[in-house]
């Protein structure tokens, strides 16, 4: 049985259309995320991924259908977004600083306030020691994680997180997805990723959904059984890839 059949549901995608002048690239897409799962939506390039993130962010709206979200949502590019100019503790801190929270009306208290909260996380993330470099001098490995620890103070509810890695080289890649396996097991955020990666998705989900090419319906839903589907268990592994690639 799946775990997460009694888990509140953080975000509920029901029946969404969307078409750009008379192109339809979404025709009725439904999607559930739980509370502390990690999915992810996978599909080819152009199949219309980035708009449903951009609909769930509210950034474009939808023709038909409905978008439920329960949280606090935060979400992260696969460009880094730092700001060259400032330092690391700055860029991770930056959402805090610009928080109109009353309790810290004075912008030189949230800044210290701000700092404060996220210098116990740079351990965690393995950017102890760099708090007061600039984005330059770090590796872009190092760079997708002080970003990522940027996404994570915003919010660690609900992350969208859209390629993350994509940017990256495959050795930097694979160790940045064993390193957010790890983290996601250690903070419980509920987590929706957008890859075209298939290997990405299938190492990293508790759940698939593979979208169509445009106009994209949901090909499938795979829930993964990290039982079965793991390093020890080739076989089961390359079986469920080469499934999900003939949907695509
Ligand atoms: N504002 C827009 N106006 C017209 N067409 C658009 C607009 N935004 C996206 N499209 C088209 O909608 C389709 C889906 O785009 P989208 O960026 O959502 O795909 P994607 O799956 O995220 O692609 P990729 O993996 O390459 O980033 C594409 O064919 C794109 O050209």
């Amino acid at each position: 049985m799946n775990s997460y059949q009694n888990k509140k549901v953080k975000i509920d995608i029901k029946n969404i259309s969307k078409s750009y002048e008379d192109v339809k690239v979404l025709d009725n897409i439904s999607i559930k995320v739980c509370e502390g799962e990690f999915v992810s939506i996978l599909g080819s390039s152009g199949c219309g991924k980035s708009t449903i993130f951009n609909m769930i962010t509210n950034l474009i709206e939808y023709d038909s259908g409905s978008i439920e979200i329960n949280g606090k949502l935060s979400y992260m590019y696969q460009k880094d977004l730092l700001l060259p100019h400032k330092t690391i503790i700055d860029n991770v801190s930056l959402p805090l600083t610009i928080m109109k929270e009353k309790k810290f009306y004075n912008k030189a208290i949230r800044k210290k306030e701000a700092h404060k909260k996220v210098i116990e996380y740079f351990k965690t993330f393995g950017l102890e020691g760099y708090e007061n470099k600039y984005p330059k001098e770090l590796s872009g490995g190092m760079k997708q994680r002080a970003n990522f620890l940027r996404t994570f103070v915003t919010s660690n509810d609900i992350m969208l997180l859209d390629e993350p890695f994509g940017a990256l080289d495959s050795i930097t890649k694979s160790s940045m997805q064993n390193w957010l396996l790890n983290i996601k097991n250690k903070v419980n955020s509920t987590i929706l990723l957008i890859t075209h990666d298939i290997d990405e998705a299938i190492m990293l989900s508790d759940k698939i959904y593979v979208i169509s090419k445009k106009p994209s319906i949901v090909k499938k839903e795979f829930a993964i059984d990290k039982n079965c589907i793991n390093d020890d268990n080739l076989e089961n592994t390359v079986k469920l890839k080469k499934e999900i690639l003939n949907l695509l």
